[in-house]
């Protein structure tokens, strides 16, 4: 049960233990969690006009300017990260195309050092922001520590991120973002030339004649018309494959655990079981991407079920096959040919059984490699990468909560008020900590599959843990690091009558089985519960405990309860402003039994010795200092 804390009249302060990390100053998705910490929460309308790069909305920018004309800034640290002296530096760590480096290069200070071995990069990574890589740069946890807490994004080149170990960017809370859609033709034309110039051995033929031989006979070809092809994976790549083999005339059946029935049908493809895919192909194409759950799942066991004489085309990742297992079912002619664009270990050995295969058609990692989608991918992962830098929520992200523009700029002010709920609450727990179980409850009017609340609900997670933790929170590792202290939070939609143009109308927080420092934040049931709304785009305390209040979420902030009695803000006042501190605000509501809750927001944070006067006014019953 939840009780007050043993004196009412105790000066109740509540300083966020310091951060540790030296980049928290950096502009980066930190800024888009500090920008919604800042005295002057961003509007829905700064957060869609920002300009700074082409389809970006900038929302450092935009706090900057906000924070600028606000009276009550305390943001020096966002204005010095951006000052051009404190520009992010960006370590592009393999070839990227020039048109990304351009933004790249207006936007922060660009280091292109490739080839680098993994000392090397791990010695240049502590003093980056953010590092791009492809599927050449292993970012191991090492990286990570090694970043000392100063990398706040990885941008992947391209689409497969198994080269980055997620979970370790998520402990260090860093954000993993890819480009997913740029060079997706590129890898199925690749695809559609291995699986080609294998059927017709142009490779063994070129190669045979460049040594000065004539041999029609020996490179006799097999044709694809009418033959069954099976996309594994049936996702961007896989179904551009399967539209193109389509177009040469084949059959083209697929697998793919997640992909929806009716995708398939409209190009004309039916999905099936893997293992009637892989048994009734001719040719079987790989399109999946390399998890714990498809590594080597083309091996022994499943090259037996396979046709005899099966055609084999991996464009996906080398560690979907076990090679060695291919090579035995090269060797026995259950695998015909094999058309290989992707290694386990690349570039693999000179030895390689496999690459040596004369029935193996090979190509080093060429499958994204074309003009169009290099230039596309460098500019696809320059703007996620500079987006999230400037505090952006992306739309590739891989590690945290994907927000689609559209649902982003409609639930940015609930982003902000889910933050600060959390923000307070926390501050109402007697010693803040302690805390394992925490009730969320967003009412709204929307059908409760319309209302995504992953991103709130991260944003509160980050709201509470972040002031009672010594490590650096962010919406990437917020989950992680409360799941790590042991903190459950539940979720919960209650349907409201009201209307459904707006997605959320409220958000309460519950905190049970603690006590309190201030009780009347204490609600019937025993648990400390706050309630917050959005009102005209700003953020909102609507409900303190059993009490209806109605305060702006911004600066700092004193509650008082008090005996409702005349002259108490004029007492008030006059304390504050004899020590000259700024008040940007006040509001009193009555509550129940002669009791008054007044809300006093502070531009400075008012010493103990202010404190203690306020703790002194007699009609006071109570009080808490927050900072929001
Ligand atoms: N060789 C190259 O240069 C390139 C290689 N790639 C590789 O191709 C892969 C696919 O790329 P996209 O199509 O863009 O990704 P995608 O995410 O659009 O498609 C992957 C599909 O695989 C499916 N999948 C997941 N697990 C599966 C399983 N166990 N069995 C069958 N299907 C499964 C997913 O549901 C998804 O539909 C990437 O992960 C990457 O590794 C992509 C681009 C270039
Ligand atoms: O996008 C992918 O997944 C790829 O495999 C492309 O790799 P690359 O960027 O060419 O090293």
């Amino acid at each position: 049960m939840a009780s007050s804390s043993s004196s009412l009249k105790a000066i109740s302060t509540f300083t966020p233990s310091a951060k540790l990390t030296p980049s928290s100053s950096k502009p980066s998705l930190l800024s888009f969690l500090k920008t919604t910490s800042t005295s002057a929460p961003i509007s829905l309308r700064a957060w869609q006009s920002g300009s700074h790069f082409r389809g970006s909305r900038s929302l450092i920018t935009n706090a900057l300017k906000a924070v600028e004309s606000s009276p009550v800034s305390s943001s020096g640290d966002l204005k010095k990260a951006a000052s051009s002296d404190s520009k992010p530096t960006i370590l592009v760590s393999e070839k990227l195309g020039e048109a990304g480096l351009e933004v790249l290069r207006a936007f922060g200070n660009l280091e292109c050092a490739y080839n680098l071995s993994p000392e090397e990069l791990c010695a240049k990574i502590s003093s980056c922001d953010a590092l791009i890589v492809r599927s050449g740069t292993k970012v191991i946890r090492q990286v990570f520590e090694a970043a000392k807490g100063r990398l706040k994004v990885v941008g992947r080149a391209g689409v497969g991120i198994d080269n980055v170990d997620l979970q370790a960017a998520t402990e260090f809370g860093c954000l993993v973002v890819n480009a997913p859609t740029a060079n997706t033709v590129a890898a199925a034309e690749h695809g559609i030339a291995l699986l080609t110039s294998m059927a017709r051995n142009v490779a063994q033929a070129d190669a045979s004649m460049k040594a000065g031989l004539w041999k029609r006979n020996k490179y006799v070809g097999v044709s694809l018309v009418g033959k069954t092809l099976a996309v594994m994976g049936f996702g961007k790549v896989g179904s551009e494959v399967a539209r193109r083999a389509k177009g040469l005339g084949m059959l083209v059946i697929a697998h793919d655990p997640y992909a929806p029935a009716d995708r398939a049908r409209a190009i004309g493809v039916d999905l099936v079981s893997f293992d009637q895919a892989i048994s009734t192909a001719d040719f079987v194409s790989l399109h999946m991407p390399l998890t714990p759950t498809t590594s080597k799942v083309f091996n022994d066991d499943t090259f037996s079920k396979m046709k005899k004489g099966v055609r084999l085309i991996n464009v996906a990742r080398g560690g979907v096959i076990d090679e060695d297992a291919l090579v035995r079912a090269l060797d026995s002619g259950v695998v015909a040919q094999a058309a290989l664009d992707v290694f386990t270990e690349e570039p693999p050995s000179k030895e390689s059984k496999l690459v040596q295969h004369e029935n193996v058609t090979v190509t080093p990692h060429l499958g994204a490699s074309t003009k169009e989608a290099q230039e596309g991918v460098a500019i696809e992962i320059a703007e996620a990468v500079v987006g999230a830098l400037q505090g952006e929520l992306s739309a590739t992200a891989v590690n945290a909560p994907m927000v689609p523009p559209e649902v982003m700029s409609e639930l940015s002010p609930y982003v902000v008020l889910a933050e600060k709920l959390g923000k307070l609450a926390v501050q109402l727990v007697a010693g803040g900590s302690g805390i394992t179980s925490v009730r969320v409850v967003y009412k709204s009017a929307r059908d409760h599959d319309d209302l995504d609340t992953r991103l709130l609900r991260a944003m509160i997670t980050k709201g509470i843990i972040e002031p009672i933790s010594t490590s650096f929170i962010n919406l990437v590792n917020a989950d992680f690091v409360a799941k790590q202290k042991g903190l459950r939070i539940s979720e919960e939609k209650v349907s409201v009558d009201s209307s459904p143009e707006f997605p959320v109308e409220s958000i309460q927080v519950h905190i049970s089985n603690v006590d309190s420092k201030f009780a009347s934040s204490v609600s019937d049931n025993g648990s400390i519960s706050i309630e917050g709304k959005v009102k005209y785009g700003e953020p909102h305390l609507t409900r303190l405990g059993s009490f209806g209040v109605d305060v702006s979420l911004e600066g700092n902030l004193i509650l008082c309860r008090q005996v409702d009695q005349p002259g108490m803000i004029g007492q008030v006042g006059t304390i504050l402003g004899s020590h000259n501190v700024n008040v940007s605000f006040m509001s009193v509501g009555r509550t129940i039994l002669k009791k008054a809750i007044m809300a006093i927001g502070v531009d400075e944070e008012p010493s103990k010795e202010i404190l203690t006067k306020i703790g002194d006014v007699s009609a006071i019953e109570e009080f808490v200092f927050l900072k929001l």
